[in-house]
């Protein structure tokens, strides 16, 4: 295996879809089998916070799911847990800056996909030097779904990362909808990572679908 390259990473990160149970209103498993079907170009496993479930079935779940994001030939990152990606043979795994050190993560990875999120330049530029693929940035506006997050940025923090050369793929997240997405995009990102604008839609096949229409405009 070799590392992804920056033109295929970009291209995956179009509309990446970012889950666990606890997002859900109906199952995880037919929540990703609608988004799979609208079209999402990755998929992020992120079993955490209030809701969530721990310990076997977890791994469990978070196998059902990989064997629907395999079936439809859609890359299967894993959120924070590096031994459960290697434990399942998952194709990445995405780090924030309070987790184990990216540069670590690297190395006992190989070449799986590495997405480390970033909230400033430097820490773009460490994750980049790190060994990072792409890196997320956000909360780019407000956001529900983290209770953790950090202070809301705006789409102008993309747009000053661009603007100071940083040329990794960037996928913008926090807050992200249909209607928020093309700003993102205009400000430099590959795509948008978006949680509950997909798994509390109504008709999820359809918000992922618009998701997709802005991002070819
Ligand atoms: C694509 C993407 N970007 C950013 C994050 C946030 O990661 P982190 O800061 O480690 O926070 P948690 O998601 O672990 O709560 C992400 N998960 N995905
Ligand atoms: C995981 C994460 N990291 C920064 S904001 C966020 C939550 C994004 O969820 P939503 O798309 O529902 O705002
Ligand atoms: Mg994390």
């Amino acid at each position: 295996m070799t590392r992804i390259s920056s033109s295929r990473m970009k291209e995956l990160l179009q509309v990446y879809f970012v889950m666990g149970s606890q997002n859900c209103k109906r199952s995880p498993e037919s929540t990703l089998t609608e988004a799979l079907n609208g079209g999402i170009t990755l998929f992020q496993f992120r079993e955490k916070g209030p809701g969530s479930i721990s310990g076997a079935k977890r791994m469990e779940l978070a196998l059902r799911l990989q064997q629907l994001c395999q079936e439809q030939s859609v890359p299967f990152i894993v959120n924070d847990d590096v031994d459960l990606a290697l434990a399942i043979g998952a194709d990445g795994v995405h780090i924030g800056q309070d987790d184990e050190k990216a540069s670590k993560v690297r190395e006992r990875i190989g070449d799986m996909i590495l997405g480390v999120s970033a909230h400033t330049l430097e820490e773009a530029r460490i994750a980049q030097e790190q060994g990072a693929d792409y890196i997320g940035v956000g909360p780019i506006y407000p956001t529900s779904s983290k209770e953790d997050a950090h202070a809301v940025q705006g789409p102008k923090i993309i747009e000053s990362m661009r603007a100071q050369d940083m040329d990794i793929p960037i996928v913008g997240i926090g807050g992200i909808t249909s209607v928020g997405a093309a700003r993102v995009l205009k400000a430099g990102a590959d795509g948008v990572a978006v949680i509950s604008a997909i798994s509390l839609a109504d008709d999820i096949a359809e918000s992922v679908k618009r998701l997709q229409r802005v991002n070819i405009k």
